[in-house]
């Protein structure tokens, strides 16, 4: 459920994190705040910022500079890349091939999935089977990326603990054969900035249209001093979500939605960039598992009504038609 929040709370999650693995960390006073407040963020705006969560500054920046240096590139460097449906939708977009709602975005993009094996999940995982395509330049890309989507999976991986101790009391319904293998997508995008007298720029304004995102987490490392990712409230108002140097942006997704009964909301979002400057976003998505039957849970259920608002939903399902309509 969605408020007519003003702005995006910010949640220190270090005594999360000091106690994730710990048995009795429900006991736990500190992590006990720090659940209370990842609750009602969740209920209120569906959005919040993360501090004190553990990976390095220098790596947050290094992950926006290397994508910077890759989107600098000509053209036909990044298109050695090209994002294809027999790569399983891995690789380079350019600005205006992803389409939200029908209108193409002013973005250019490179999408890595977690790798699918042929025949891994049947015909379920038929679209996205394939490879990442990694840029050769810069040179330490690969290297630098696979880094951080370790440090993301196991960031997210926390969080969804301390979201599952807030929904259900126990810190352990994300794990097993809900997300204890876990799929993750990640974007790393380039917004171009708007026209100056000199020089050209994107044909319309919207960077990203609205929309939720497919799965459990994001955690958004955005460029710092552009603000530009703007989300709904309730009253359908834009409240603008600025860069806080050091932080992740992190949102719920259309799973936590249905898990939770819609006591979290997978809140609308959109980018634009009214910067002369370009922008670059990482975006890591913390998925369930890929094959995994999302139904809300018994406990949620219990509190919002007793009445089970969605209906049984596959994830892999959501994200390849997702991935299909994205892309024509
Ligand atoms: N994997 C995620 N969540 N990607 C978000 C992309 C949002 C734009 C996309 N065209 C759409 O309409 O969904
Ligand atoms: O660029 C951003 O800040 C957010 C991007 C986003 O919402 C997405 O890729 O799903
Ligand atoms: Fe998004």
């Amino acid at each position: 459920m969605t408020t007519d929040f003003k702005s995006i709370p910010i949640i220190d999650i270090s005594a999360l994190l000091a106690k994730c693995d710990d048995p009795k960390m429900a006991e736990d006073p500190g992590v006990s705040e720090v659940v209370r407040q990842l609750d009602q963020a969740c209920r209120e705006a569906g959005f919040f910022y993360v501090k004190g969560h553990g990976i390095p500054d220098s790596l947050l920046k290094e992950v926006k500079s290397v994508s910077h240096k890759f989107f600098d590139l000509p053209y036909e460097e990044k298109i050695k890349i090209k994002m294809t449906a027999e790569a399983g939708f891995r690789g380079y977009q350019r600005v205006g091939e992803n389409i939200t709602k029908g209108i193409p975005d002013m973005h250019e993009a490179i999408d890595c999935y977690r790798e699918v094996k042929e025949g891994m999940y049947g015909s379920l995982g038929k679209t996205m089977e394939g490879y990442n395509q990694w840029p050769c330049n810069p040179q330490n890309f690969k290297e630098l990326m696979d880094v951080y989507i370790r440090l993301c999976t196991d960031l997210s991986r926390k969080i969804m603990r301390g979201i599952s101790l807030a929904l259900t009391g126990s810190p352990e319904e994300f794990e097993g054969g809900r997300a204890g293998d876990a799929f993750w997508v990640m974007r790393i995008i380039g917004y171009p900035g708007v026209p100056t007298a000199d020089g050209p720029g994107p044909t319309n304004d919207i960077g990203c249209g609205a929309h939720t995102d497919y799965g459990l987490l994001t955690l958004v490392n955005q460029d710092d001093d552009i603000t530009a990712l703007q989300v709904r409230n309730l009253s359908g108002e834009w409240i603008s979500a600025p860069p806080i140097s050091g932080t992740f942006v992190c949102n719920i997704g259309d799973m936590l939605k249905i898990y939770s009964n819609g006591l979290y909301d997978s809140t609308l979002h959109r980018v634009i960039n009214k910067s002369p400057r370009y922008r670059v976003c990482v975006a890591y998505f913390y998925e369930t598992n890929f094959d995994t039957a999302v139904e809300p849970l018994e406990t949620c259920i219990q509190r919002s009504g007793r009445a089970k608002k969605f209906e049984r939903a596959v994830y892999g399902e959501h994200l390849v038609s997702k991935v299909l309509t994205n892309f024509g």
